[in-house]
C-alpha cells in the first residue's frame, strides 16, 4: 500500500489548518487556543482521508497517483473513493471533534481567580472527563452524524477538485498551481455547503448529554431543531464555513500535489 499519500495528506492538512485556525476560533466565539491539539488531530485525520482516497482509487482503477493524469478515473470511481475516505476519516475524527466542540462551547474558558474553574482544563482533561463520566462510547457521541456528514461530502469534495482540474488542464498534463488553488478552494466550498446541515446537527448531538440528554438520536435532533428554529437552522454558519474553506483547501491541495510530484 503506497504510504506517501498518507504523509502528504498529513503535511497538507497541517498547513491548511494553520490558515483555517483563526476562522475556527471565531466560528463558535471559541476559546480553542493553542495549535498543538488541532495539528495533532486534524493532520492525522487529513492523512487518513487522502491516503484512503488514493489507495481506494488504486484498488478500483489500478492506477497510481502519477498515472491518473494520463488515465483519469471515472467520476463514479472518484466519488466512491472520496466517500470511502470520508467514512473512515469520520471515524478517526469523532473523538477529536467532540473534544474541540466541547472546548469551544465552554462559557468559562480559563480559570479566573475567585470564580469556578472551567469544566474542562484542556484537551487531555476533556477527553479524560468524558471517558470517566460518559464511558468509551461517550467519546464517540455525534459520530453517526459525523459519518453522515462526511461520507457523501468527501465524494463531492474530490469530484469538484478533479472535475475543475480536468476542465482547465490540457490533456495528460499536471494542473498548474493556479488551477490547483482554485479547484481546491472550490472543492472546499462545495463540500462545506453540502456538509453544513449535518454539521449543525452533529455539533448539537456532541453537546447533548453534557447536562441532560435532549435528543433521542440524529433524526430526532433534526426534527426538533427544524420545529423550533425553522429550516434556516440547517444553514447556520454556512458563510463562515465557506470563507474558511477556500484558503484552507486551496493550500491543502497545492501542498498535497506538490509533495507528491516532488516525491514521485
Ligand atoms: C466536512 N467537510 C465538508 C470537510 N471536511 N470537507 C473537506 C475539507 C477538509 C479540510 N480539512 C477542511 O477542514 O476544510
Amino acid at each position: 500500500m503506497p504510504v506517501e499519500e498518507f504523509v502528504a495528506g498529513w503535511i497538507s492538512g497541517a498547513l491548511g489548518l494553520v490558515l483555517g485556525h483563526p476562522f475556527d476560533t471565531v466560528k463558535l466565539l471559541g476559546f480553542f487556543k493553542g495549535m498543538s491539539f488541532p495539528i495533532a488531530s486534524i493532520a492525522v485525520v487529513n492523512s487518513v482521508l487522502f491516503g484512503v482516497y488514493s489507495n481506494t482509487l488504486l484498488l478500483l482503477t489500478a492506477t497510481s497517483h502519477q498515472e491518473r493524469r494520463a488515465q483519469p478515473p471515472s467520476y463514479m470511481h472518484i466519488f466512491l473513493a472520496g466517500c470511502t475516505g470520508g467514512f473512515l476519516q469520520a471515524y478517526c475524527l469523532a473523538p477529536f471533534d467532540l473534544i474541540k466542540v466541547r472546548l469551544q462551547n465552554q462559557t468559562e474558558p480559563v480559570a479566573q481567580p475567585g470564580s469556578t474553574p472551567p469544566q474542562y482544563q484542556g484537551p487531555v482533561h476533556c477527553a479524560a472527563s468524558i471517558f470517566r463520566e460518559e464511558g468509551y462510547r461517550g467519546l464517540f457521541r455525534g459520530a453517526w452524524a459525523l459519518m453522515l456528514r462526511d461520507t457523501p461530502t468527501m465524494g463531492i469534495y474530490f469530484i469538484t477538485y478533479e472535475g475543475l482540474c480536468h476542465q482547465y488542464t490540457p490533456e495528460g498534463q499536471n494542473p498548474s498551481s493556479a488551477t490547483v488553488l482554485v479547484a481546491g478552494g472550490f472543492a472546499g466550498i462545495a463540500s462545506w455547503v453540502a456538509a453544513t446541515p449535518l454539521d449543525v446537527i452533529k455539533s448539537r448531538m456532541q453537546m447533548d448529554g453534557l447536562r441532560r440528554r435532549v435528543y433521542q438520536g440524529v433524526l430526532d435532533c433534526m426534527v426538533s431543531s427544524v420545529r423550533q428554529e425553522g429550516l434556516g437552522v440547517f444553514f447556520r454558519g454556512v458563510t463562515i464555513n465557506s470563507a474558511r474553506a477556500f484558503p484552507v483547501n486551496a493550500v491543502t491541495f497545492l501542498s498535497y500535489e506538490y509533495l507528491l510530484r516532488w516525491w514521485g
